[in-house]
């Protein structure tokens, strides 16, 4: 049985992981591959080429922004056997040239297959077995299967596999409201796909801030159908090989939906479940995350776990940074970091977008936290007015006592670029009137949205008393 310095399970997060610090190391690589690929989530099926996705889907929707500024445009056409082809031209090639780097690397051994642990620090891959001294497990997650019964004929396609479709849908149903559910339908949407939401819940992206989540709710539903308050009941195949997707809402009252394309976008599971974990000393929690201290260390010693595998926030900046504490607690066992999960902000990709870091309204309301709260309309700034926006708004959320942010949240053009000085507030504990007034904010640019809000909020330092939202 060949024995390692150290395994590292993954091949996103993972392959990362092995810079060069690691190359007097003997090393073994395991990775069963995403639809076959190397590279993990991100690179193969998730944020980047949705992203590439998102940048035309975007340019098709400039002429709605263009009429409100009485230019007409002509309507944009999306070639998507083009905008696809480019998108996994380049991105393939960045897979496969990175599995031929691992394979090249005389101190890597690459693993190609699903790796489940048969016993302590032992590892089953590819029909043999491996030990190591150390390992890190940073296997993902992959997409929940839908909760009914799916008939042979139908195909219930995934954020894995929808990006590759032979041709533009002419209709497609989504289940799930959540954010890969908001970045596919803007995506299809805007490329002329009659796209349909079903959400269980009665607003889409329920997690987000409530009054972000109604105006999301309220613009999407503008754009297609969005069906609220409505659970999938059962799939059947249609005539003209179309699919039947039934519902049914809270009265038991049955809807139906025709689709050439199903799209199942309701959450994504960690992939701990299926390493026999146990046989490792590795426990999980009750949501299926490998338990994991501020270290990243898992029950069993000398295994770390980082990622989706382990992370209740599912986001490749999250599993970037538990990448660098891994590596420096891998290279300096004697002198430990933690990793710091405080203002993890996220964005959503839509049209319209959203940016968003700590508490929402909601929280703080049920935490009975006191905050005072300020929102700022896009249209109330000078590029707001260029804009002639009416729908988009920066939502601040403070405590009144220490004069720091709780919470930003954004909706609208460019929020997941605007967000960012209010990250950096939340992270370096910047308070609000030093943030508002100890900087210049450039005239007339939209960040002048950011700066009003600031100012709007009631907090210490500021002429007038605090007047908590909650009291
Ligand atoms: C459609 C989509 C869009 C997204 N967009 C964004 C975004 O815009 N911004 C953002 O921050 N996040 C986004 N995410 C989330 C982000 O992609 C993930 O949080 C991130 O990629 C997780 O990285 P990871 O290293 O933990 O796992 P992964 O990158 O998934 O790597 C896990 C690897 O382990 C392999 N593996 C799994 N089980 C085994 C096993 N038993 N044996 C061997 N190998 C195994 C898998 O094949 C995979 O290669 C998106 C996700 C999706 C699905
Ligand atoms: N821009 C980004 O950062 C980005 C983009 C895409 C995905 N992601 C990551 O990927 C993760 C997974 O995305 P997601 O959209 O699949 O998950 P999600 O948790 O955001 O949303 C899941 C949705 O499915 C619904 N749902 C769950 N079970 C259901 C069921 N049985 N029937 C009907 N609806 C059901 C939920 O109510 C929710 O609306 C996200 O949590 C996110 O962290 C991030």
């Amino acid at each position: 049985m060949p024995h390692y310095d150290l395994c590292v399970i993954g091949s996103g997060s993972g392959n990362s992981l092995l810079d060069e610090r690691f190359t007097s190391m003997n090393v073994a690589l395991v990775d069963k591959g995403i639809n076959g690929a190397f590279g993990g989530t991100c690179l193969n099926v998730g944020c980047i080429p949705t992203k590439m996705f998102v940048r035309p889907a975007d340019l098709t929707r400039a002429r709605e922004a263009a009429a409100a500024v009485d230019v007409s445009l002509p309507w944009g056409d999306a070639d998507w056997p083009a905008i696809r082809d480019r998108i996994f031209g380049r991105i393939d090639a960045i897979s496969s040239s990175g599995r031929d780097w691992r394979i090249e690397n005389e101190h890597i051994t690459l693993f190609e297959g699903e790796a489940r642990f048969t016993g302590e620090k032992t590892l089953g891959v590819a029909g043999g077995k491996l030990t190591a001294d150390r390992f890190v497990i940073a296997t993902g997650s992959r997409p929940r299967p839908l909760a009914v019964a799916v008939p042979p004929e139908v195909t219930v396609h995934t954020s894995d596999t929808v990006m590759r479709l032979d041709r533009l849908p002419k209709s497609m149903v989504i289940i799930g409201g959540g954010f890969i559910a908001a970045e596919f339908a803007h995506i299809f949407s805007a490329f002329g796909t009659r796209v349909t939401i079903i959400n269980r819940s009665g607003t889409l992206l329920r997690k987000e801030d409530e009054d972000v989540a109604k105006r999301f709710t309220t613009r999407m539903s503008k754009r297609m159908a969005v069906r609220l308050n409505q659970k999938l009941v059962r799939l059947e195949p249609d005539e003209g090989g179309e699919i039947l997707v039934v519902t049914a809402d809270h009265e038991g009252i049955e809807y139906e939906y025709n689709a050439e394309v199903l799209l199942n976008a309701t959450g994504r599971i960690p992939n701990g479940d299926t390493m026999n974990l146990a046989a490792a000393g590795v426990e999980m929690d009750d949501d299926g995350l490998i338990r994991v201290d501020e270290f990243q260390r898992t029950t069993a010693e000398g295994i770390f776990a980082m990622g989706d595998v382990s992370s209740p926030a599912q986001l490749k900046h999250v599993a970037n940074h538990e990448t660098r504490t891994v590596q420096h607690n891998l290279l300096h066992p004697d002198d430990l970091i933690a990793s710091n999960h405080n203002a993890i902000p996220h964005a959503v990709f839509g049209d319209p977008q959203i940016g968003s870091v700590g508490a929402t309204e909601q929280e703080l309301r049920e935490s009975g936290r006191r905050y005072v709260k300020a929102i700022q309309d896009y249209g109330s700034v000078a590029y707001g007015w260029a804009m002639e926006d009416q729908h988009s708004f920066c939502k601040l959320l403070a405590d009144p006592d220490t004069g720091l942010l709780l919470g930003a949240h954004i909706i609208g053009e460019q929020a997941s670029t605007l967000i960012q000085p209010l990250i950096q507030a939340m992270s370096f504990n910047l308070g609000i009137r030093d943030m508002a007034r100890g900087q210049y904010w450039i005239h007339p640019a939209l960040t002048e949205v950011v700066e009003n809000a600031l100012l709007s909020l009631a907090v210490p330092g500021y002429d007038g008393e605090p007047d908590p939202v909650n009291e």
